[in-house]
């Protein structure tokens, strides 16, 4: 018998101002894999990803996480998920250090286990320099690997990451590209967006392609030629 999928996707619709943003999504992810997800501006990835973050509720179909519906339990997605918004939600009066203690503690840890968490997250996203530094003030870059820690901090069992490298200097992204494997490895299940497709390439073991709010290709991941034909393929409407 076959273990059901971590993150189940079945039949996601959801429109978003009158117009079908995401349309009969059916897609599942394993912990330990890590999926790259494409699409041209507007395909439906940021819609997508706010609804398994359980920011946003399907009009239709369902998310299942470790075989739970993502609407029947409300704290789930609090639990289990950590999300990185397309924006970091960061709150400019706190500081880098208050942000990872109030993530951990919405996220349900004690403060004694939430100290111990903020602490590894500042070690390892260097960023105990700035601990005492407002958000307010931290570079755009800065605030990136900031709303990253927020997303990790609780070591969650799904990642979800919109466009993780936005703002982020070559030595953050290796560093987050080192990040996402070594999750991976610990035995998350990590989807995450972007445009670069070198991204995908470097951190995935797996793509999927939205169009126009429609799955087109979910596959495992050949080469960076072998990539790019099907993704502008799909973006230029010359597979049909
Ligand atoms: N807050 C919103 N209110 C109304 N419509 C929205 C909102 N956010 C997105 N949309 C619409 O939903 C559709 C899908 O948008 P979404 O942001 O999910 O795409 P995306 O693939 O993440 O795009 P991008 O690569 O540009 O970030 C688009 O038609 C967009 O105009």
């Amino acid at each position: 018998m076959t273990a059901s999928p971590f993150l189940n996707i079945q039949g996601v619709s959801r429109r978003r101002a009158g117009r079908a943003a995401v349309s009969g999504l059916s897609l599942h992810l394993n912990r330990g894999e890590v999926l790259g997800l494409l699409g041209v501006n507007g395909a439906g990835k940021s819609t997508t990803l706010a609804m398994l973050a359980g920011a946003l509720r399907p009009d239709s179909g369902h998310i299942l996480l470790d075989g739970q519906r993502l609407d029947e339990r409300p704290a789930l997605a609090r639990d289990t998920v950590g999300w990185l918004p397309e924006s970091a939600p960061l709150w400019p009066e706190l500081s880098v250090d208050e942000h990872l203690m109030a993530f951990a503690r919405l996220r349900g840890r004690s403060k004694r286990d939430a100290r111990r968490l903020a602490d590894a997250m500042l070690d390892r996203l260097q960023l105990g320099d700035l601990r005492r530094r407002l958000a307010g003030v931290l570079s755009q870059g800065q605030r990136q690997r900031l709303g990253l820690a927020c997303a990790l901090v609780h070591e969650p069992p799904l990642l979800i990451l919109d466009e993780p490298a936005n703002a982020l200097d070559p030595v953050q992204v290796a560093e987050l590209r080192r990040l996402v494997r070594e999750r991976a490895a610990a035995g998350s299940a990590v989807i995450l967006s972007t445009h670069v497709l070198a991204e995908v390439v470097a951190m995935c073991d797996r793509v999927a392609i939205l169009h126009e709010g429609c799955l087109r290709h979910d596959a495992r991941l050949g080469d960076h030629a072998a990539l790019e034909k099907t993704f502008f393929g799909i973006a230029t409407g010359a597979t049909p």
